[in-house]
């Protein structure tokens, strides 16, 4: 049985189970649940705090597991990025008050707050500035205003954290991060399967399917337009002069597509989601 670790609360853990369900996977019932087997699927859930789920899988006691880059990163652990999952997206920046610092040199000596002091520290050491690291459990934001610190360095989403803090970013982005599958550094069979299910709920979400009627005349034009993800399916009609064109569309351009199709001369554009895909 592959053994996954799945964050049991904070910012991934709804997303992440809901993912793991539309690929096809049962899930605990009671979020007190901390284990769940699913032994037609061949594998067993562990609800695990995020933070800790690198750790688990890099000691080689879980196969793979979902968690952020940032925590990956910042575990120090020998579990691997296996791939991205496109969702929990945010970015690691240090933030001062606002107006008093613009460059990483400014903060030279001085007391930085974070979660995340392996993530930070290993970042500062590679750029050459040497800062007191205070390390803090959340809500760093407030470390500043309280007189614990003179910088932080912490996941911005929106901003609102920051602003409401009276603090601003500056300095380079320490880290683009977002969820993503990690596995043990000897991969187990069972991951690749898991993966592809996966990736199969992301395109189902990021794709639709769209059919159309395209005179032959312009069906090099249209293709070229839109060319799919491999190639688009052209199949015949009854009309000789016309053929049906069925091609995968990225779902924020479908409008957009539809618009550019019809001035071609397409006609009967009809647009519909995707299921599920194994591509
Ligand atoms: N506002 C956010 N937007 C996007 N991702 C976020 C946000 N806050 C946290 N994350 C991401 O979620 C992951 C875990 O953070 P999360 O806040 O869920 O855990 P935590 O801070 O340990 O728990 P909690 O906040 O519940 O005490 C990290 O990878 C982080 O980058
Ligand atoms: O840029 P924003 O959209 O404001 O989001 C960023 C905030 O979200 C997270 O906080 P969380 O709620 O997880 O609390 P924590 O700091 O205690 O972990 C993160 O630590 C930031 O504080
Ligand atoms: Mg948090």
């Amino acid at each position: 049985m592959l053994r996954i670790a799945v964050p049991n609360k904070g910012s991934l853990s709804e997303t992440a189970a809901q993912m793991l369900l539309e690929a096809g996977y049962s899930g605990r019932r009671d979020p007190k649940e901390l284990h769940h087997s699913d032994p037609r699927n061949d594998v067993e859930f562990f609800y695990l705090r995020p933070r800790d789920i690198a750790t688990y899988v890099g000691s080689g006691a879980l196969d793979v597991g979902i968690t952020g880059r940032d925590l990956l990163l910042d575990s120090g652990s020998s579990a691997v990025e296996t791939a991205s999952l496109g969702f929990g997206r945010s970015t690691f920046r240090f933030a001062g008050p606002a107006g008093e610092f613009s460059e990483l040199a400014d903060m030279a000596g001085l007391r930085v707050a974070t979660s995340y002091p392996g993530l930070v520290g290993d970042f500062l050491a590679e750029a050459g500035v040497s800062v007191a690291l205070i390390k803090l459990d959340g809500a760093v934001e407030s470390a500043v205003r309280l007189g614990v610190a003179d910088v932080i360095a912490d996941v911005v989403e929106t901003g609102t954290t920051l602003r409401n803090a009276g603090l601003e970013v500056f300095g380079p982005v320490i880290l683009q991060s977002n969820a993503v599958l990690v596995s043990s550094p000897e991969e187990k069979p069972g991951v690749a399967t898991l993966l592809r299910r996966l990736q199969g709920v992301l395109v189902a979400r990021e794709y639709v399917l769209m059919d159309y009627d395209c005179p032959v005349a312009i069906l090099d034009e249209a293709t070229a337009l839109v060319p799919g993800f491999e190639s688009p399916t052209v199949s015949p009609l009854h009309d000789p002069e016309w053929v049906a064109v069925r091609v995968m569309v990225p779902r924020t351009e479908t409008n957009l597509v539809m618009d550019r199709l019809y001035d071609l001369g397409a006609r009967a554009i009809l647009v519909s989601s995707i299921h599920a895909a194994r591509l």
